[in-house]
């Protein structure tokens, strides 16, 4: 069944854009992203309830998840509270998970959710893109050997009744097929429309 709410889960390996895709929904449609805990550290740029919570492994224990993860070495969760209170203030909302994450969604709130999963033809580009973000070199060589990055680098079956790929090779391009999935979400909501997952958008 159809619910009047949607929560956008923003998904796909480290680097692939989710944050920018989220930043994106935000600019242009003002669908706010529902804020996560983790335990990673800062990165220069970031902050504490903008970026994430983040959480020291004592404040995040004490913390009531509807899923959490160990992602690279640190621990991510989302809450009940910051969820609800994301659509208490709008119907659609966003988040950005792991693909874990995601799949718990999937399993628990399938017909709240839509998926947009981020990839790109070569994943040799990611580390350029992670290092030009201004991240830590020892970082971005952890998170890229760790086991989470190379399972988020194809999208679990799981997923797939309810994602839409969008190819991020390009920004521009990727704009064009966010475009294209908002403006079927958004006839969907108003129920002219009944395709708007397992739809992969056109090239461009
Ligand atoms: N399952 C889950 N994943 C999360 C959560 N918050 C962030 N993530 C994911 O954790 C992974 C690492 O996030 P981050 O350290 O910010 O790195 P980035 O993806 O390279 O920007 C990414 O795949 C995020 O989407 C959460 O609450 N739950
Ligand atoms: N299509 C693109 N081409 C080049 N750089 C990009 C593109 N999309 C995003 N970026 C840049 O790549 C870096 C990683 O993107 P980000 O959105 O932080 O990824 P994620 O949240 O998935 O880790 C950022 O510096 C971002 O500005």
């Amino acid at each position: 069944m159809e619910t009047a709410h949607k929560l956008i889960i923003i998904t796909g390996a480290t680097g692939t854009g989710k944050t920018t895709v989220s930043r994106y929904l935000t600019e242009n449609y003002h669908i706010k992203r529902v804020m996560t805990h983790t335990t990673r550290p800062m990165r220069v740029g970031e902050e504490n309830g903008v970026d994430y919570y983040f959480e020291t492994p004592e404040s995040f224990a004490t913390k009531h998840y509807i899923e959490a993860v160990t992602y690279a070495g640190y621990q991510y969760g989302s809450s009940h509270e910051s969820l609800n209170k994301a659509w208490a203030k709008a119907p659609f909302v966003s988040i950005v998970l792991d693909t874990a994450g995601a799949i718990t969604y999937a399993r628990n709130i399938p017909s709240d959710i839509v998926v947009l999963y981020l990839t790109i033809d070569d994943p040799n580009v990611l580390r350029q893109r992670l290092l030009g973000r201004g991240d830590e070199p020892k970082m971005v060589e952890a998170r890229l050997q760790s086991p989470e990055y190379t399972r988020d680098l194809s999208l679990p079956d799981e997923l797939k009744p309810f994602a839409t790929v969008i190819n991020n090779d390009s920004w521009p391009a990727a704009q064009v097929q966010i475009d294209a999935f908002m403006k079927h979400l958004a006839l969907k909501a108003a129920g002219l429309d009944s395709n708007v997952a397992n739809e992969t958008m056109p090239e461009h």
